[in-house]
């Protein structure tokens, strides 16, 4: 029998803009590509199928653009080339992405779960167990930008198979927390397995992925080195890994320093993406940006010099004399100190 294709990528390529400071980013909008700056090829011709309820793992060193990868695969970000096809709901877990850092625990379940659609009285009926699935206690009232990257984990697990994914992807999740949530969160994902759902779990921890996964691809680079049998492509990864570490520093450096030139040279192929125009600014957009960030600058300065808009309209005759100005000013300082000396 077939098997059903979850997740396919074809021909996805990942180009991120190398910027020098935060002008050079706002300037990007609307210079033309061939006027920007260099750019990085995080992922190059990426192709892969990942089949109902299979486990799958990315494994490759850092930098080799697994979390690029489960980014694109949860839509957090867009492919520059290439088409994703995702044939379910995903749920993202990952230390860095999803919570809100300034909302508290509380606040950051219920909106995450009214993003994936659930209603009020759903929300309520799911708190308890999420609640008790995080076990952080009275954190769950603090804003998360003051929790730990383990109680992060925690709450983001808690939440993200509470969604109930028919894909979920697990991005380092597992390794910042400690053993006892470490074996929760195992025993959940056993459960998920068991029920058919498709799995995406990036790790560094060859342990983790051959106990838990089916198939590994082995990202090197930005693009796949190998992909099969959790085993044998766990065992290939970890020789590469003990070969390199063996080799002489220099050695280390102009081997890494050859794939990141590499990475930051054209495309010799390019895959359109059919779905760039969803992602694209048209002209209407970036006109709009512009008055956006025109009149929050304008504002911006009346706000951070405690000057009154009005003022910009009164007729110049109405506005005092420099001499009057300092006049009233030296009375108000007269009559602020007298208040003191009586107080
Ligand atoms: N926003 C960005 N701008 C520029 N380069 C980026 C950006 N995000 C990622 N990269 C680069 O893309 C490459 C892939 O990054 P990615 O985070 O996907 O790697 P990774 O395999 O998940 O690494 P790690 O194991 O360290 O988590 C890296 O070289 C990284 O520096």
């Amino acid at each position: 029998m077939a098997k059903n294709i979850k997740v396919a990528f074809k021909h996805v390529s990942k180009e991120y803009d190398l910027y020098q400071n935060k002008s050079d980013k706002i300037k990007s909008l609307f210079l033309p590509k061939s006027k920007q700056n260099q750019s990085f090829w995080a992922l190059r011709d990426v192709n892969f199928n990942i089949y109902d309820g299979e486990t799958v793992g990315l494994i490759g060193i850092n930098g080799s653009g697994k979390s690029t990868i489960s980014n694109i695969m949860s839509g957090v970000i867009p492919p520059t080339q290439g088409e994703v096809v995702i044939n379910g709901e995903t749920s993202l877990i990952a230390i860095a992405v999803g919570l809100k850092g300034p909302l508290t625990g509380y606040e950051n379940v219920r909106l995450k779960l009214l993003m994936h659609g659930l209603k009020t009285s759903e929300i309520n009926a799911l708190m308890p167990s999420i609640i008790d699935f995080a076990d952080i206690g009275d954190f769950m009232n603090q804003p998360i930008q003051n929790y730990s990257s383990g109680m992060r984990s925690r709450l983001g697990f808690a939440i993200s198979v509470h969604t109930d994914p028919d894909i979920l992807v697990i991005d380092e999740a597992l390794s910042v927390g400690d053993s006892t949530f470490y074996k929760k969160c195992v025993d959940k994902i056993t459960e998920f397995k068991e029920a058919g759902r498709t799995i995406v779990f990036v790790s560094h921890s060859l342990g983790q992925m051959k106990g838990l996964c089916d198939r590994i691809i082995w990202m090197h680079y930005g693009q796949v080195r190998e992909i099969g049998d959790a085993q044998e492509v766990a065992d290939k990864y970890d020789e590469f890994v003990r070969w390199f570490n063996g080799q002489p520093k220099s050695y280390k450096k102009e081997y890494q320093d050859d794939y990141k030139t590499t990475q930051k040279q054209p495309q010799k192929v390019n895959y359109p993406n059919p779905n760039a125009n969803k992602y694209r600014l048209s002209w209407f957009d970036k006109i709009m940006m512009t008055l956006l960030i025109a009149l929050a600058i304008f504002f911006g300065y009346f706000v951070g010099t405690g000057h009154s808009v009005m003022g910009l309209f009164k007729a110049s005759d109405d506005r005092p004399a420099e001499n009057q100005v300092v006049k009233t000013a030296t009375t108000e300082t007269i009559h602020i100190e007298t208040n003191k000396t009586t107080a």
